[in-house]
């Protein structure tokens, strides 16, 4: 029997994610922090700060960028032993404009990501039998047609090694069409243990705004668990068929809305490696979520355990 080495690893494109100092458009934005993102990866930052033993698989420029991001992510204490720098292409790059209003855009340079090295033939599969969940989003799928392969073939293996499979549909339209991401996704929901979606993603999915009809075909797959990420709100859990709605936590002030989503994903499959009730796991999920949007960052405000810990008054907190 394959004796699992790591409890969660994941397939992404990581990017180096420009912060604007200023607010407006872009054009008028003269400074930037330059942080790391990526979805798939914030996941793993926060699944690695929350005590789980995390890889990542990915190609990374061999560039300066890249550098920088396997450094920080090896310095979160994530498996690299599957990221590869490679020659001749950039590591992939975002800026973010935010507005007075809050109101956000991303503008990503990923057109030639350096993940399009990641072959079929050279899907690590021993790496992936030796976790326990793959957490996979729709995002890498969506840089590139391979990509789609890629991913497919990542599923079937996990599905028939027995690795739980974790999916975020993560749509991002600047990437792909409506259409493409439900002609994909639907390929890959039958492999599926745990879905984590938004509303408007499960519309994207299943072509239609009628929750009843939402909620009839996810009974057609054999999901452990699907959640429903309501943002502010909170977030649900099907079960027997109805949604059981578990409110968010209290936010003192939201600075960046960004990373939530992936920050609740970590969470919850924390919670789901240590075998928790399910709305034990939601709470838990909801408060990273809350603790993210409180911090500017795609992943800066992923917590450790202990902070939820304290967020959640299971635990003192000493300030000085
Ligand atoms: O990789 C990409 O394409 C990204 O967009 C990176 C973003 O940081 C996350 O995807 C945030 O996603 P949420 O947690 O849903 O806010």
């Amino acid at each position: 029997m394959n004796v699992k080495q790591l409890d969660i690893i994941t397939i992404g494109d990581g990017m180096i994610t420009f912060d604007p100092i200023a607010k407006g458009p872009l054009r008028f934005v003269n400074h930037f922090e330059r942080k790391i993102g990526g979805a798939e990866l914030n996941v793993m930052i926060g699944c690695a700060r929350l005590g789980m033993k995390s890889g990542w698989i990915s190609r990374l420029g061999r560039d300066e960028f890249g550098r920088h991001i396997i450094n920080t992510i090896r310095g979160e204490g994530i498996d690299v032993s599957e990221v590869q720098l490679v020659e001749n292409y950039a590591t992939s790059l975002n800026f973010k404009e935010i507005h007075e209003s809050g109101k956000a855009r991303t503008f990503y340079y990923r057109q030639k990501s350096p993940t399009e090295t990641l072959t079929i033939d050279q899907l690590p599969i021993d790496y992936i039998q030796s976790a326990k969940i793959i957490h996979l989003s729709g995002v890498f799928p969506s840089i590139r047609q391979q990509n789609r392969e890629v991913l497919f073939q990542t599923l079937k293996i996990a599905h028939t090694s027995g690795v739980k499979v974790s999916f975020d549909p993560n749509i991002r339209l600047k990437l792909w069409s409506k259409e493409e991401a439900r002609q994909t996704i639907l390929t890959y929901l039958p492999y599926v243990d745990y879905l984590l979606a938004g509303r408007e993603e499960l519309e994207i999915i299943f072509n239609t705004t009628d929750m009843t009809i939402i909620l009839e075909l996810l009974k057609k797959y054999a999901f452990e668990q699907v959640i429903l990420k309501d943002g502010a709100s909170g977030a649900s859990y099907l079960s027997h068929g109805q949604w059981v709605h578990v409110p968010g936590e209290k936010v003192d002030k939201v600075v960046d809305t960004v990373g939530a989503g992936d920050g609740f994903s970590a969470a919850f499959l924390c919670g789901i490696l240590k075998g928790w009730h399910i709305d034990k796991i939601m709470k838990f999920a909801n408060a990273v979520g809350a603790m993210v949007v409180q911090v500017q960052g795609d992943n800066e405000g992923l917590p450790y355990y202990e902070d939820v810990e304290v967020y959640l008054g299971l635990r003192e907190n000493i300030e000085r």
